[in-house]
Parts: C-alpha cells; sequence; structure tokens
C-alpha cells in the first residue's frame, strides 16, 4: 500500500494560538506551565487533523517555541558559551534568549533557504563539544504516542545542520565536527526506537543544493554509520531543489526512503525512470503537492504522475504521496476564510486541504481510480475553472511590457554625478543618520487599524489617529536630531501587504498567516492575475510626512522582487513576468513620489537574495531579471531624487555584482549580528555607492550602548571611504516598542556624532 507523509505541519495554530501563548508568556501574563499546557493542546490539534485526514506518517518535533535549527542546536548543547549555559537541561529562558538577546547579544537569524522563514544560526567553535541535552524529540513523540498516535519524529539531519552553522574563532570546516556530533544523533534514535518509534524523518535539504563529491561521499559515510546503528526506518527528506546529478547518490544512500520536492524539480522524474530499476527495497517519498504556494493541486496530472513511477518500478506499495517540503510554509486552513472572493478561493488549498488532497491520491493509488473518480472530477473542473477565468488577463499590461525600451531600465547619469547633484540639494552631514522606515506597530496601532476594519471607528477616525502618529513620529525623530526622516509606516500592516492590497491581480486573507521567525508571521498576498496600479499608493502618506518638517522626507516602497517573493505566486506563467509587471507599477509610484516633492526615495528588496535559486548554475538567469525589475522600478526619476534600497538577513559575497549593477545611491543593509562580516564583500569588491550598514540589530529587545555601535563604526571605516557611509539601524523598528526606539536611537545619534568627529569629512557639494 502507498502511505502519505506530510513531512511537517504550520505551528502556529489556525488562530496563532502559539504566537499569543509565547508573547503572553514574554508578557509575564502567563506561568511557563500554561505555556506548556497550551502549546501541548495545539500540538494535540495538529496530531488529530492530520490523523483524521488519514495521513500515514504524522510528523511529531516539527513543533517548536521558536525555531527548528534552534531547537537542535540546544538538543546537540551547541550552546554559545556567552549564555551561560553550564550543562544538563536548557532552561526556556536560556532557550529565548539566544533567539532574541537579553543580557547578551542573539545568535544570528538569517533565511531558511529560499523562504520567508527565518532560522537561529548554529554558532560552532573548532573545540565544539556536542552532547545530548533535550528530551524534546522523545517527549514530543510520547505526548503524541499517548494520544494513541504514532509519530515520525522529525530531526533536521546532522549535515545540514553543521552546514546552516557558523564556525567561530578559527576557519575551519564545520563538517569536521560530524565526529563528535554523530554520537549524539545515535543516541538520540536509540533513544526513540526504546520509546516505540519505527520511522525517523532526517531533514537534509542540504543534499539538495550544489554539493561537491567528498561532501557526497560524507552523506554515505554518515548515512550509512546511523543506518547501521539504528532499527528505525530512516527517511531522508530534500527539499526546495532537485538533486540534479547526485540523485544516483542520494538513492544509493542506505535509507529507508527518500523524498523528493518534484514540484521545485519535476526533471526528477524523468531522471528516475530511467534508470535500470526501482532503488533497492526503498520507499520514494514523492512530494507532488505544493508546499510553497497555495494553489489547489492538479491531481489528475499528479496521480498520472504517481501512477508512472508506480508501474516503472511495479511498485505502488513503495511510494509516499507527499507535499513537496514541510507544510510550515503554507496558512493553516482556507475554510476559515469566509470573506475570501469565491471564484478565487475555488483554485485554492492551505495545509488542511492539502492533507485532503493527499488522501485522494493516496485512495486513487491503493484502491483505484474510481473510489475517488468524484473528487477527481470536481478538482479537474476548478483547475479549469481558473484556467479559463478573465479575471486573470489585462491586455494593457502586456502591451506596455512588451514596449519597454532599454532606457526605462537606466538612470540618466553615472553614480558620481548623481551623487553631488543630490548632495547639493540635500546638504547632508557626514555619515547622515537615517532608519530602515517602519516605526514601533505598538498595539495602539494594531487596535486602531482592527477598531478600524470591524467598524469600530470610522475612516477618517483611523486617518485622524494615523496622522497624528507621523506628525508625533516626525517630531520624534527632529528631536533626535535625525538627518534624512521617514513618516513611520503607521498604516501598513505589513510591507508586502500594503502594497498588494491596493494593486489589482491580488487577494488578502484575513487569517492566510505564515510564521517567518520566532512569533512573528506575515499575511502573504496571494496574486491571481496580472498586476497594475490603479491609483498611487504612499504619496498621501509621504507628502503629508514631508509638509511636516524641512529635513528630507524618505519615500518608502517595497521593491517588485520582495512582493514577489512574499506573495503567493500564480504559477500560470513565470515568475519573472509577474516581477516584471510589479516593477511597472513600482515605477509608476517612484515617479509619483518624485512629482510630488519627496526627495529620496527608497526601495526596499531584502528578499532579493533569498530569491537566488538553489543551484548556483541558475543564478544569472534569476539576477538578470531581478535587477532588471528593480531598475526598471527605480529609473524614472531625475538625477537630483536619491533612491536608496535595504537589504536585510543575506549574505551578499556572491551577489556583489548584482548589487552594484542595481545602482541604487545608497544601500542600507543588515551587517550589526554578524559584527559587520558583510561588509567584507562590499569592500573587497571596491563597491562604489553609498551604504548604510546596520548599526544595531532591531529584532532583540535589547538597547545597543553608544560604545558598541562606535565600535561597529570603526569597523566600517576600516573597509570603506567614511564618505559613502550612512548610519541607521539594521532593519525598521516596527517590532520595537516606543522606549527601546527612542533610546536606541538617541545612541545611534550620538554614535554617528563621534564618527563624524572622527573621521567625517565634509561631503562635497
Ligand atoms: C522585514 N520582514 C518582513 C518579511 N516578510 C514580510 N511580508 N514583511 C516583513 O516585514 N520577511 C522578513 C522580515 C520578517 N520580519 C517580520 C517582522 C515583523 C512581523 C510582524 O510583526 N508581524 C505581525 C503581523 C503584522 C500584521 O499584518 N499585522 C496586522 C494584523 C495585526 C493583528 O494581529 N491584529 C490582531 C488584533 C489587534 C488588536 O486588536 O490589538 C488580530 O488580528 O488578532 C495589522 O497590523 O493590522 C505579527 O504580529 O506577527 C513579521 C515579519
Ligand atoms: N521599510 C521596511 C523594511 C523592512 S525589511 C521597514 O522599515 O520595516
Ligand atoms: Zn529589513
Amino acid at each position: 500500500m502507498a502511505l502519505s507523509a506530510s513531512l511537517g505541519f504550520p505551528r502556529m495554530g489556525a488562530r496563532r494560538e502559539l504566537k499569543r501563548a509565547i508573547e503572553a508568556y514574554w508578557g509575564k501574563s502567563i506561568s511557563r506551565e500554561a505555556l506548556f499546557a497550551q502549546t501541548a493542546d495545539l500540538r494535540k490539534t495538529r496530531w488529530l487533523l492530520q490523523r483524521d485526514s488519514g495521513v500515514d506518517l504524522i510528523p511529531s518535533n516539527d513543533f517548536s517555541l521558536y525555531d527548528h535549527v534552534l531547537d537542535t542546536a540546544v538538543m546537540v548543547g551547541a550552546i554559545p558559551a556567552r549564555f551561560g549555559w553550564t550543562g544538563g537541561d536548557v532552561d526556556l529562558d536560556t532557550y529565548f534568549a539566544m533567539a532574541r538577546g537579553g543580557q547578551v547579544p542573539a545568535m544570528e537569524m538569517t533565511k531558511w533557504f529560499d523562504t520567508n522563514y527565518h532560522y537561529i544560526v548554529p554558532e560552532f567553535t573548532s573545540d565544539q563539544a556536542f552532547q545530548l541535552t533535550s528530551t524534546k524529540p522523545l517527549d514530543e513523540f510520547r505526548e503524541a504516542q499517548a494520544l494513541g498516535i504514532q509519530t515520525v519524529p522529525v530531526i533536521l539531519g546532522p549535515i545540514t545542520f553543521l552546514l546552516l552553522g557558523k564556525t567561530k574563532g578559527a576557519d575551519f570546516n564545520p563538517l569536521d565536527l560530524l565526529p563528535k556530533l554523530l554520537p549524539v544523533y545515535e543516541t538520540l534514535l536509540q533513544q526513540l526506537a526504546e520509546a516505540g518509534a519505527k520511522w525517523v524523518q532526517l531533514d537534509e535539504p542540504c543534499l539538495a543544493l550544489d554539493r561537491t563529491e567528498e561532501e557526497l561521499a560524507i552523506y554515505q559515510e554518515v548515512y550509512t554509520r546511523l543506518v547501521n546503528h539504528t532499527v528505525l526506518s530512516i527517511s531522508l527528506t530534500t527539499y526546495f531543489a532537485g538533486l540534479g546529478n547526485h540523485l544516483t547518490a542520494a538513492l544509493n544512500l542506505p535509507v529507508s526512503a527518500l523524498h523528493l520536492d518534484l514540484v521545485r524539480a519535476p526533471e526528477q522524474v524523468e531522471q528516475l525512470l530511467s534508470l535500470p530499476q526501482w532503488p533497492q527495497d526503498k520507499y520514494l517519498s514523492l512530494g507532488v503537492i505544493d508546499g510553497r504556494n497555495v494553489w489547489k493541486n492538479d491531481l489528475n496530472y499528479s496521480l498520472a504522475l504517481l501512477q508512472r513511477v508506480a508501474a516503472w518500478g511495479a511498485a505502488s506499495d513503495r511510494i509516499i504521496v507527499s507535499p513537496s517540503c514541510s507544510l510550515l510554509h503554507v496558512p493553516w486552513d482556507l475554510d476559515t476564510e469566509k470573506a475570501l472572493d469565491a471564484e478565487v478561493k475555488d483554485w485554492l488549498a492551505f495545509a488542511k486541504q492539502k492533507l485532503a488532497e493527499m488522501e485522494i491520491l493516496k485512495t486513487a493509488v491503493n484502491d483505484g481510480v474510481e473510489n475517488v473518480q468524484t473528487a477527481l472530477d470536481d478538482n479537474r473542473a476548478a483547475v479549469e475553472r481558473r484556467r479559463t477565468s478573465t479575471r486573470i488577463h489585462n491586455r494593457l499590461v502586456n502591451e506596455r511590457l512588451a514596449g519597454l525600451t532599454e532606457d526605462a531600465y537606466t538612470r540618466t547619469s553615472p553614480f558620481a554625478a548623481r551623487k553631488s547633484v543630490q548632495q547639493a540639494r540635500l546638504q547632508l552631514k557626514p555619515f547622515p543618520t537615517t532608519t530602515i522606515g517602519s516605526f514601533p506597530q505598538t498595539k495602539e496601532v494594531r487596535k486602531a487599524r482592527a477598531d478600524f476594519r470591524s467598524g469600530a471607528q470610522t475612516k477618517e477616525q483611523y486617518e485622524a489617529f494615523l496622522r497624528s502618529k507621523t506628525e508625533e513620529c516626525v517630531r520624534l525623530q527632529e528631536s533626535l536630531g535625525l538627518d534624512v526622516l521617514v513618516h513611520g509606516e503607521f498604516e501598513r500592516t505589513d510591507m508586502v501587504e500594503y502594497f498588494g492590497e491596493q494593486m489589482d491581480g491580488f487577494i488578502f486573507t484575513k487569517n492566510g498567516w505564515v510564521q517567518s521567525y520566532g512569533t512573528r508571521c506575515v499575511k502573504p498576498p496571494i496574486i491571481y492575475g496580472d498586476v497594475s496600479r490603479p491609483e498611487s499608493m504612499t504619496v498621501t502618506w509621504s507628502s503629508y510626512a514631508q509638509s511636516l518638517s524641512k529635513r528630507p522626507m524618505k519615500g518608502m516602497l517595497t521593491g517588485p522582487v520582495t512582493i514577489l517573493q512574499w506573495s503567493f505566486v500564480r504559477d500560470d506563467q513565470p515568475r519573472e513576468t509577474t516581477c516584471r509587471q510589479i516593477a511597472l507599477a513600482i515605477r509608476d509610484e517612484v515617479v509619483d513620489l518624485e512629482a510630488a516633492g519627496i526627495p529620496i526615495i527608497q526601495i526596499d528588496e531584502p528578499a532579493l537574495r533569498e530569491g537566488l535559486p538553489l543551484h548556483r548554475g541558475e543564478w544569472e538567469a534569476y539576477l538578470k531579471w531581478a535587477v532588471d525589475c528593480f531598475k526598471l522600478a527605480a529609473s524614472g526619476v531625475q538625477d537630483e531624487t536619491q533612491i536608496h534600497t535595504h537589504m536585510c538577513y543575506a549574505e551578499f559575497n556572491d551577489i556583489m555584482p548584482a548589487i552594484q549593477s542595481m545602482d541604487a545611491d545608497v544601500i542600507s543593509i543588515e551587517t550589526s549580528r554578524s559584527d559587520m562580516e558583510l561588509l567584507d564583500a562590499f569592500q573587497q569588491f571596491s563597491y562604489q555607492n553609498d551604504i548604510g550598514p546596520g548599526v544595531y540589530d532591531i529584532h532583540s529587545p535589547r538597547v545597543p550602548t553608544v560604545d558598541e555601535m562606535v565600535f561597529l563604526l570603526e569597523k566600517t571605516v576600516d573597509r570603506l571611504d567614511p564618505s559613502q557611509l550612512w548610519v541607521n539601524p539594521d532593519c525598521g523598528l516596527k517590532t520595537r516598542n516606543e522606549e527601546e526606539t527612542v533610546k536606541a536611537l538617541e545612541a545611534m545619534v550620538e554614535a554617528a556624532n563621534i564618527a563624524r568627529a572622527r573621521y567625517g569629512q565634509p561631503l562635497n557639494a
């Protein structure tokens, strides 16, 4: 019999119960015991839902109070010395301090592959020791067992865990730590087997990235060792990319099951079918349901694919029907969307609906198509309704794109010439200070918006409130002595959702939350059709803010690549085409802001790096269109208008030529958690344009000291010319509270003044 596996389920709960529980614990309004009780309820709900949907291989330990990579680091005792851990169980508050900072800085956080999920980066020293410190996988397995549910513990595989980490102090290959790490995995597997587990899912997404022969040999060695050591059946899970040339090497690993992402890399099917025979006794987990998007699966297509693979191997009993990856990256349940446009809703499936899709496919494989004929026919009709809908295409948008010429992608003059006219206009001091855009989205702000949405506040009341917050924000920035001001982004729920809400071709959910990091969630808009901008989106707020101050106001926009990357994107045309459509809409907004007298416009592209394909061979093509889209958005203005961009959580080393070719006048980047290491790339590349390296970590509630920031600024002047430098936090301030924000910005301005006194040359007019 074919089986089904869900690989992982959203953690937050249908109503973001996890977020509320953890934030209540942080706010000291519930106890640790209450937090444990509430999270146990949530785990139970998830397991029951999956059991009742017919899933055979139900995951456990896919749940986390913050992040599963952090859980793994804690589990193996990789706890950086600064957290003062002396052995034994890791206290919950130490766990949260590792993620969020406390007395000492938090660990770094970065993107989980090409998703909008962020993980905490493990830190390894060359003398790193490991020990099993946590019983979390075992506890969750037993918890489910007590409910009568046999689960598959999900563990981050040892090789991916090490490859995702960062070495501290001496430079060494983290894989050198495997001999010390593997005994911990062996003990864990043994404990799970003793508790009654039969399967364990070891996630090794790094196996699907470009890997050397030497690394593939390490995979072979490690998995041979683990398999020999355990009675558990190991399911090795790859996702987000195809295995490419090392599919055979992966199939030769002595594990019981190998999972393939057939949505991202459908060509793996042909690769498989060209093999002489079914790989030994292996189960193949075929990821045919998109775990990264919200479109209803074309079940007839997927079934044909499953049947081809089964027929090839005469092995329907060796197939596991699964999503392409964990369902962590899609919202919980479409059924809660009562207000969603009915036509588009009919095209969608969230996590719960994807479980039902898996069940239909599994039943068709096991019991014959006739047992699910109605479901398959209904699905075929829905897929056809979407394909032929008149709401998808907009002739004007496509004609405009087709008519673009080269000059739409280039500023009038080169950077040096622009810099001097901009300086003549802006008269900025050396080391100009600014922020990344958002100011605290306090409870008060969110409540006002919720009241407006529920009808408890009128539009006039809500807008008056937003104006008062904006004015307060402008006055605060003036009094702090910031040089380039922002309006604070109080009117925005989210930097992507806000723009999507105002463009055609998008729809919105009420509850389609997806975890971004820790308790923070995003509600990605859904792009279902051609994108256009009916009217200006930000001009009113930026103009209002500029009218309040003589200092330059920075208009704030989200860039096309980021809007694309953080939305659920239509899958019926290339992503590039959708991105170019968004770029045109943003270009119109940039031009409107300029016409309204806004002298500086920031086009945020924090997701540009995240969108890089996981295989290097595909980078060039992606970077070409991604940079084109940014330039299309940015190049409609005169030389005297200063274009900024902002990026966070990214390694820039390998995309420097692309960043330079974006040709933004100023780029602000996240660097503080990595001690300005990222600037090395800018230095090595002799980056020409201006840079604002983030001088403090906004994700931590900890207020940075002046000295710390001066120290970081000194590192920047070691690497870059002082006349290139701006001073800013490393991302927007929306998650911070007002008190933290004021104190941190006060210190930042003081640090900038110190840098100015030490290194500042007047900027050339
Ligand atoms: C910069 N980042 C972003 C990413 N992706 C995005 N799409 N947007 C980003 O900004 N990726 C990389 C990083 C990730 N960083 C963050 C930072 C902060 C958040 C965040 O704060 N998320 C909020 C939700 C934001 C939102 O949409 N809020 C709405 C709804 C608020 C709400 O929950 N309302 C309550 C009622 C409120 C009341 O009555 O008090 C409710 O519905 O129950 C809004 O502002 O209106 C979060 O809380 O998780 C995300 C990613
Ligand atoms: N302008 C946005 C960028 C976040 S990446 C903000 O300040 O929140
Ligand atoms: Zn940012």
